[in-house]
């Protein structure tokens, strides 16, 4: 009997209930006990089917993972280690991971990267050994703090691969037929310009068809692909005409012989057995391969387009985010080709352009930026040149140079108004009355822009910080107030002017001694409140002691931080421990950062970190430690 139910329970197949969510040894009996109890037979026999085919969906297609496509949702690498994680945790399987997470992971295994890295930085390139130690340079730059790759780096592989390109195409068109490896190669160049020149994910490549192609428009010097047509487009971009040309000569020559009679095929990109590229992000890896070069994927020149888009305004910013891929919204063919031009506007040097194009004649028109600010200087007040000043300087009479040293200007006055507001978030207001006196009314960030891009000064700033080290040593914080809140909170410190989440309000001020002296001051004012404040310095276990007041260093004032009162549920307050050097000497700080924004009147109040099980039956009245 024992042996008949063993049977049975193996048997049995556990489905989820797509109701309760929950798995069931046996769907049908839980369906009609529990979730479906007041249904008929016949809606709980589907409710079992449906369950059942989305189990079958589930095991067959939903089980897997591809790491690429984990990176395209998650681009912070970090995010997305832990949901690599999570999801193994789970036993999802994941395709095209990378080796070693945990390895990577651990601090320890820095010392190997960093041999690594100080290759990669000296040389710039990773040989063989290195290469095979390592699957992706995002990989390597994930587990590292180097610098990221820039949109040069990325566009190496066009210039590494170029001349064997240049071999091929010759040969096509004096129709001298070439290895197989050969049109591979050749496939792998166009995937790769629409990847890395024009930064497009992997996925709207294996996409475009060969309808969007033929449909492609010409305006000008460029070549628009996308806007025209009767379906909704993988992408839209703007080709150089060399591009269009590399591109075409794949269309006509290669893709028809690799396209199967029976095969309905009408994706652009077809491998050798007829069907639809399944895998540029894989193909890229080959075609790096190929050079022996580390693989730069997709996600690595999208993020330098990112982090190279950093000094532009926020319009061309959200152009270029069109352009990529990653906004929706609707294109008109010169948004495209501005677009176009705005990317490659953002590589410093456009190494890939210089070297693909023949070369300009000796006296055309110079196009690097660098020349071009060496002649128009950007500064806070200047203005841009105008065309006629462009030309008569040598540079070409379209806007791209003049776009970006605009955006450098606005880059530029990004960071001076910023600069005024290191510690304390501003006011728009505020904002708007500094932008009022530079007197700048055109290429001019707007105030709420500045009050949006303000970031707290990391940790060693604020450590560095002239006002904050004034504010401590002299206890001139303002915007602050005591208040008697009555028993039992006694005194408390309110907000006398906004200050907005992160903003570093007050310090707690007092004596440092250790934590064995703090302790001990406590005892012996047991019938008062304790003015002390625990903290870690590293290994040395430290309190600050306000038990006094006035402190003996400022005899005249009642100092903030000693008053402020207690939240468990709802801080406003944060305790941050710095090392400041103050009169020469290195002094232990508790500051306070605001966690939220907190408005005129409101009480400021912090986690006092101690509970009343903290005082093991002594503090069973401290109703308010837990509040
Ligand atoms: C560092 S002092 C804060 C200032 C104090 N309220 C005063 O009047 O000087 C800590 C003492 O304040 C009181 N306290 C702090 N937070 C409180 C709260 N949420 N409710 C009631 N009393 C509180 C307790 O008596 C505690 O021992």
């Amino acid at each position: 009997m024992a042996e008949q139910a063993q049977k049975r329970s193996a048997d049995r197949h556990v489905v989820y209930c797509l109701l309760c969510h929950k798995p069931q040894d046996t769907l049908s009996v839980h369906l009609s006990r529990v979730c479906m109890k007041n249904s008929t037979p016949k809606q709980r026999e589907a409710e079992l089917e449906k369950a059942k085919v989305s189990h079958r969906e589930w095991v067959r297609h939903n089980r897997c993972w591809d790491y690429n496509q984990l990176c395209e949702i998650l681009p912070d690498p970090r995010s997305r280690m832990a949901m690599l994680k999570e999801l193994l945790r789970r036993g999802f399987f994941v395709k095209n991971q990378p080796q070693d997470i945990e390895e990577a992971e651990d601090a320890g295994v820095s010392a190997v990267n960093c041999v690594l890295i100080t290759c990669l930085l000296h040389d710039n390139k990773i040989n063989t050994l290195y290469y095979s130690t390592l699957k992706t340079i995002s990989q390597l730059w994930f587990y590292s703090s180097i610098p990221a790759p820039g949109i040069e780096d990325c566009q190496r592989i066009l210039r590494a691969s170029k001349s064997d390109v240049l071999r091929i195409c010759g040969d096509l068109e004096m129709n001298k037929e070439g290895p197989r490896t050969d049109k591979t190669l050749y496939r792998y160049f166009c995937e790769a310009l629409l990847v890395f020149k024009h930064m497009q994910c992997p996925q709207a490549v294996e996409a475009l068809t060969d309808e969007e192609w033929v449909n492609r428009t010409e305006q000008g010097e460029r070549v628009v692909i996308g806007v025209q047509g009767e379906r909704a487009s993988s992408m839209r971009i703007a080709l150089t005409k060399e591009e269009e040309a590399f591109l075409e000569l794949y269309f006509v020559r290669i893709r028809p012989e690799n396209l199967q009679p029976q095969t309905d095929c009408n994706n652009f990109f077809v491998s050798s057995d007829g069907k639809a590229v399944q895998s540029v992000s894989r193909d890229m890896n080959r075609l790096h391969e190929l050079y022996k070069m580390a693989p730069y994927t997709s996600q690595c020149v999208r993020r330098a387009v990112e982090a190279a888009a950093k000094i532009l305004p926020s319009q061309q910013k959200g152009a270029l985010l069109h352009y990529l891929g990653l906004s929706a919204g609707v294109f008109q063919l010169q948004d495209v080709i501005d677009a176009a031009l705005l990317l490659e506007s953002l590589s410093s040097r456009s190494a890939y352009e210089t070297s693909l194009e023949t070369g300009g004649a000796a006296g055309g028109p110079r196009r690097d930026f660098m020349a071009f600010v060496n002649t128009f200087p950007v500064s806070l007040e200047g203005l841009p040149p105008s065309k006629k000043q462009r030309m008569e300087a040598g540079f070409p009479e379209n806007r791209v140079f003049y776009d970006k040293w605009r955006a450098s200007q606005y880059a530029q006055r990004e960071k001076h108004l910023l600069s005024y507001y290191k510690l304390r978030k501003p006011s728009a207001a505020k904002v708007a009355r500094l932008i009022a006196q530079e007197g700048w009314t055109v290429n001019c960030p707007r105030p709420e822009h500045i009050v949006q891009l303000w970031r707290p000064a990391p940790k060693k700033m604020v450590e560095a910080d002239s006002f904050v080290i004034r504010c401590v040593s002299e206890q001139t914080w303002t915007g602050l107030a005591i208040k008697d809140f009555g028993p039992p909170e006694g005194l408390g410190v309110v907000a006398t002017r906004p200050f907005f989440k992160e903003d570093i309000v007050c310090d707690y001020h007092g004596k440092v001694v250790t934590a064995a002296e703090g302790r001990a001051k406590v005892h012996s004012q047991f019938d008062e409140p304790g003015y002390v404040f625990f903290f870690k310095a590293g290994e040395r276990e430290l309190c600050i002691d306000s038990q006094t007041s006035p402190c003996e260093c400022h005899p005249n004032m009642n100092t903030f931080g000693r008053r402020i009162n207690h939240s468990r549920k709802m801080p406003n307050l944060k305790p941050i421990h710095c090392t400041m050097t103050i009169n020469d000497q290195d002094q232990e700080v508790i500051l306070f950062k605001a966690t939220r924004d907190i408005t005129v009147g409101t009480q400021l109040k912090y986690d006092y970190g101690v509970r009343r099980r903290s005082f093991q039956g002594e503090g069973l009245t401290l109703d308010w430690l837990d509040e």
